[in-house]
């Protein structure tokens, strides 16, 4: 997948795509059926494939005090994206400048003097360009004028009939159910960090934990997850099984939010390299031991609770 982060003087083979328009946070299962759809028709034209998103999201923008939602920063995403085997992924920097064009001028500018589009897909609901005044109506319109097809893709529903969103994986996430947040995505949520210093008292009590900032991610239920690392390793990704804690350490007195993980049966050093972290299961919820010799008893009761759980878990991909 070739990434652009401008719309403008892109290369000839550039030009000419089926492109999935969406914000796509968290790329879940509605989302990937829109891609899809890009690719499907992509085939059939022999055009190339390609999403067009909005960096950063365009609700941190419009509404910056709001408390921490991300399923997934562009890195996350763009992988995801990528994943699903899209050709190309163009970049909008969502910025003052680009909240205020219209929807015209976006079409206009942007998919067609930038990338020539052959054809653009969105969901039913998609709205753009300043004051959210365009709609897939609108882009029918301008298809017809500017000779690009599109094509909108109706809800998608799982077997509840409810529609697959961003906000019912966030609220899945926060109810502490990371099962159900795995459903609607398709695979297991992740936070991914590079891995910082933290008091080094861990390794102490015989379970160093590597830590990861929550940054702009979604707070899911604070408390104990079986959990799966990843770390990628030159031919891929060596998958491992841990048990992680989410949220500020009441016992030691945390102020940061953030996520500490033991993994199971390991021994290295961590600092500085990204690591992924799978939610499999919610096994408890974050307490304030009296003591950190309880804290330590209890954790030796988490990592069993975790080895439980993911002996029965299929093996982490991607
Ligand atoms: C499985 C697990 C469960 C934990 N549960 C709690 C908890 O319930 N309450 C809490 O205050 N800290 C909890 N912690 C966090 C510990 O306080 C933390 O790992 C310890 O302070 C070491 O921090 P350090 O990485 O900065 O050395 C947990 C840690 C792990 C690995
Ligand atoms: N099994 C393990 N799980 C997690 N981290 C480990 C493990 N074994 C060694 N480490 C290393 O130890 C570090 C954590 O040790 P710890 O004493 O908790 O210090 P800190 O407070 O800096 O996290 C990790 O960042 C990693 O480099």
């Amino acid at each position: 997948m070739r990434l652009f982060r401008h719309t403008a003087d892109l290369p000839e083979d550039a030009h000419g795509a089926v492109v999935a328009l969406g914000n796509f946070d968290g790329v879940h299962r509605g989302h990937q059926a829109v891609i899809a759809t890009a690719q499907r028709i992509a085939r059939d034209l022999g055009a190339p494939s390609a999403v067009m998103t909005f960096e950063p999201h365009p609700r941190s923008v419009f509404r910056p005090d709001d408390a921490p939602f991300r399923l997934s920063p562009f890195r996350v995403k763009a992988r995801h994206i990528e994943a699903l085997g899209v050709d190309l992924l163009f970049v909008c920097h969502f910025d003052e400048s680009f909240l205020h064009k219209t929807a015209d001028a976006f079409i206009q500018e942007d998919l067609v003097a930038g990338l020539g589009v052959r054809h653009v897909v969105c969901g039913y609901d998609f709205l753009f360009g300043h004051g959210r005044g365009g709609d897939p109506a609108l882009l029918r319109q301008a298809g017809a004028a500017h000779g690009f097809g599109v094509t909108e893709v109706g809800p998608v529903s799982d077997d509840a009939e409810s529609v697959y969103s961003s906000t019912r994986v966030r609220d899945a996430l926060v109810a502490g159910n990371p099962r159900e947040a795995a459903r609607l995505l398709g695979s297991p949520w992740e936070i991914e960090g590079r891995v910082e210093h933290g008091d080094h008292k861990g390794r102490t009590i015989g379970f160093p934990t590597a830590n990861v900032e929550l940054a702009d991610y979604l707070r899911p239920a604070f408390g104990v997850y079986a959990v799966r690392t990843g770390v990628d390793q030159g031919a891929g990704t060596v998958w491992r099984n841990g048990v992680a804690n989410l949220g500020r350490r009441p016992t030691v007195g945390g102020t940061v939010e953030r996520l500490e993980t033991h993994i199971l049966d390991f021994d290295g050093d961590l600092y500085g390299q990204h690591l992924r972290v799978q939610l499999i299961e919610f096994l408890r919820p974050e307490r304030k031991f009296g003591s950190f010799n309880e804290l330590k008893d209890q954790i030796v009761q988490d990592a069993a609770a975790a080895r439980a759980v993911l002996a029965q878990e299929p093996p982490s991909e991607g």
